[in-house]
């Protein structure tokens, strides 16, 4: 606590709680990519579903498995079309990758280690000794399972396909409305007033909730009238998560508060120490969370990833906690840091074995072309007393 404003993790815990689980939906498989699984997936069979070969050559019995060996080949299994038979002392199959292995048979000898005449095979002096043949349920086999949840890769799409699940259980997309507030601000493209300028933050907001899976709604900007607050409020009023950005400190025309409250906000607080950040707000204002963003821009965006995106994880089922973070060496001397926990806009070198870290010398949340020259928030604890160069530090990267 620093003057009555809650911690990072006070404000993460209270935001978890305003976040329920979101239902479930059924996707093909072909939607399915970065979606969160909401139920186990089953392996409707095995695979390999037979003992398969892993290269091309012949199928053999062990005790032929000589240098020398000379043998008959009785026939042919290719992927999809088996050999029928069984092979035998002193004979061969003919056999490709992928294709069943034939009853009698206990290895692939490569077709390069291989001479053939005809029928006729004679195996070479530099045999493997690899067997060449994957095992029936050598990958997995039905009944088994993926575990919800978890965020679907591309080799986990793959997995799913080949447990013969065409469709599968996710996690129903978080719809985020984004309201920028502000008489100051017209829309890119636009020629700004002599006072105005482009709005930026929710661009920068948009592509990070995407990014986590949320389906978001850019609504028009909110001007600084209760009136324009109210109804904006009033349009995002069925999505799950509604983020304004700005108007969120303790100025005039800082109305977020206000009208949120007007209309039935029930505030889990208001205020963090932290830097950048400090006016962060949040509660749940009919069926949707708010979270009110400060507005500048780098404040805005540096609080979406420590807040709005763990939150969009909870609401998509992902486990409960902040932004993950990791170690780095400061690279130059740092002085004390005040009552809120900063986060330093820094770049990482990472051609030591552990990184490096070296903040921005200008570090002022209005500055968007530090931020995206940074690839790292350079974590300075509340109250924390100077750091000298070399010391492990944590951050988190962005
Ligand atoms: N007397 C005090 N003044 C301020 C305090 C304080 O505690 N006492 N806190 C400061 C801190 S910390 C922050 S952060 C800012 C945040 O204030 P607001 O959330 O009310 O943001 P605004 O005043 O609306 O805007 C701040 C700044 O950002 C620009 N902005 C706003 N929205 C956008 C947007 N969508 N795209 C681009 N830029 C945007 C806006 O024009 C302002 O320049 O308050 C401090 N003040
Ligand atoms: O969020 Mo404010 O940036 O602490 O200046």
């Amino acid at each position: 606590m620093s003057g009555g404003l809650i911690s990072i993790e006070e404000a993460l815990a209270r935001l978890f709680a305003l976040c329920p689980v979101l239902a479930a939906e059924t996707v093909d498989l072909r939607a399915a990519a970065d979606r969160v699984l909401a139920a186990p997936v089953v392996a409707r069979l095995t695979q390999p579903p037979f003992a398969a070969s892993a290269m091309d050559g012949y199928a053999i019995r062990e005790r032929d498995h000589r240098a020398g060996a000379v043998l008959t080949v009785v026939g042919e299994s290719a992927a999809g079309r088996g050999f029928g038979g069984a092979v035998t002392d002193g004979n061969a199959v003919r056999i490709f990758t992928g294709a069943p292995v034939p009853e009698g048979a206990e290895r692939v000898v490569l077709q390069e280690d291989v001479t053939r005449e005809g029928a006729r095979i004679t195996l070479g002096n530099r045999l493997e000794s690899g067997a060449n043949i994957r095992p029936a349920g050598q990958d997995f086999r039905a009944g088994d399972r993926i575990e919800a949840p978890r965020r679907l890769r591309a080799a986990d799409l793959g997995l799913i396909a080949a447990m013969n699940q065409p469709q599968v259980q996710v996690t129903r997309r978080p719809v985020v409305a984004l309201i920028a507030t502000g008489d100051e601000l017209v829309m890119p493209g636009e020629v700004p007033g002599p006072d105005q300028i482009v709005a930026s933050n929710s661009f920068a907001l948009a592509a990070m909730a995407e990014a986590e899976g949320a389906e978001v709604r850019l609504l028009p900007i909110a001007r600084d009238s209760e009136e324009s607050l109210r109804s904006l409020l009033t349009l995002a009023a069925d999505a799950d998560l509604i983020v304004t950005i700005g108007g969120a400190s303790v100025g005039d025309h800082d109305l977020v508060g206000k009208v949120a409250g007007d209309m039935g906000l029930e505030r889990a607080f208001w205020k963090i120490a932290m830097r950048p950040g400090k006016p962060l707000m949040a509660g749940r204002i009919a069926g949707s969370v708010l979270l009110g963003l400060p507005g500048n821009p780098v404040s805005s965006i540096v609080c979406g990833h420590l807040f709005m995106l763990p939150m969009l994880r909870a609401m998509q089922g992902l486990p409960q906690g902040p932004a993950p973070r990791a170690t780095a060496r400061l690279a130059e001397d740092l002085p004390a840091n005040g009552p809120r926990e900063h986060y330093m806009r820094a770049t990482l070198d990472r051609t030591a074995a552990m990184p490096v870290i070296r903040p921005f010398d200008r570090q002022d949340s209005a500055l968007l072309s530090i931020l995206t020259r940074a690839d790292a928030l350079l974590v300075r604890p509340a109250g924390d007393g100077p750091v000298a160069a070399g010391t492990e530090v944590g951050y988190v990267p962005i």
